[in-house]
């Protein structure tokens, strides 16, 4: 069952070290089947070299084995949650992307410092906070869920338009309508990390961030009814 959503998620996963988004095992792409009240996801610690689209496993909204032979990832509980949470999700993205994790390590939101982030984030791509020891000791990977959305419900940040986030010690989720599109979100996420690093050097007293008008200028020539850019029109 759900074979050409098995091949759809095996190639977004093959996508990441296509696109040098992870080191050996460190990373997942799932895409849900609303309909079905299920996603797909990679199973865990199985090198790229050697992954399939058969090996992909189905699992239900409340994060059980449906079908597969495998282990599905590790962070199969934090799709889940984020699945159950925010009902508009396709896919997400799961990498241990190097710029990304240098500012989840550091606790520093990425800032929205210029129109290569505001094209995709329409703000700052937050920090989870980082998880007690209770949390961590029980039920993980749930937790790191539940952390993202509070990030998100306490500075009242509409994850549509910041289709991203990053945990606390640990490294980036991004979502999108699917898990192509989510994996696009991880690639701009990492390349607007290691700008953002770049630029925060370069001139350590400035306040990056990008002017609300162009930020408002950039995201909106991509996303919502005004969209123009590429062969968008209205
Ligand atoms: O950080 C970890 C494991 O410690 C995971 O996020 C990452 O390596 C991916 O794990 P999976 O191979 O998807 O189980």
């Amino acid at each position: 069952m759900l074979e050409d959503l098995k091949k759809e998620v095996y190639e977004a996963n093959m996508a990441l070290p296509a696109n040098n988004l992870v080191t050996l095992t460190w990373g997942n792409v799932s895409q849900v089947d609303r309909e079905k009240g299920v996603f797909v996801i990679k199973p865990s610690g199985v090198d790229y070299n050697d992954l399939k689209p058969e090996d992909m496993v189905v699992v239900s909204l409340d994060g059980h084995v449906v079908e597969g032979d495998l282990n599905p990832s590790t962070d199969t509980p934090t799709h889940a949650f984020l699945y159950r949470h925010w009902t508009d999700l396709g896919g997400i993205v799961h990498t241990h992307s190097k710029w990304a994790v240098a500012f989840a390590q550091a606790g520093i939101p990425v800032p929205a410092a210029g129109t290569t982030h505001a094209d995709t984030f329409y703000g700052d791509v937050p920090v989870a906070r980082r998880l007690t020891k209770n949390e961590v000791d029980s039920e993980y990977e749930l937790n790191t869920g539940k952390s993202i959305v509070r990030a998100f419900e306490s500075e009242d940040i509409d994850p549509k338009a910041v289709p991203g986030v990053l945990t606390n010690d640990h490294g980036p989720f991004t979502w999108g309508k699917d898990a192509m599109d989510a994996v696009h979100n991880a690639i701009v996420l990492d390349v607007v990390a290691e700008i953002d690093y770049h630029t925060m050097n370069l001139n350590p007293s400035q306040d990056i961030h990008v002017p609300q008008y162009l930020l408002d200028r950039h995201y909106y020539r991509k996303h919502g009814e005004n969209a123009y850019y590429g062969q968008n029109t209205h």
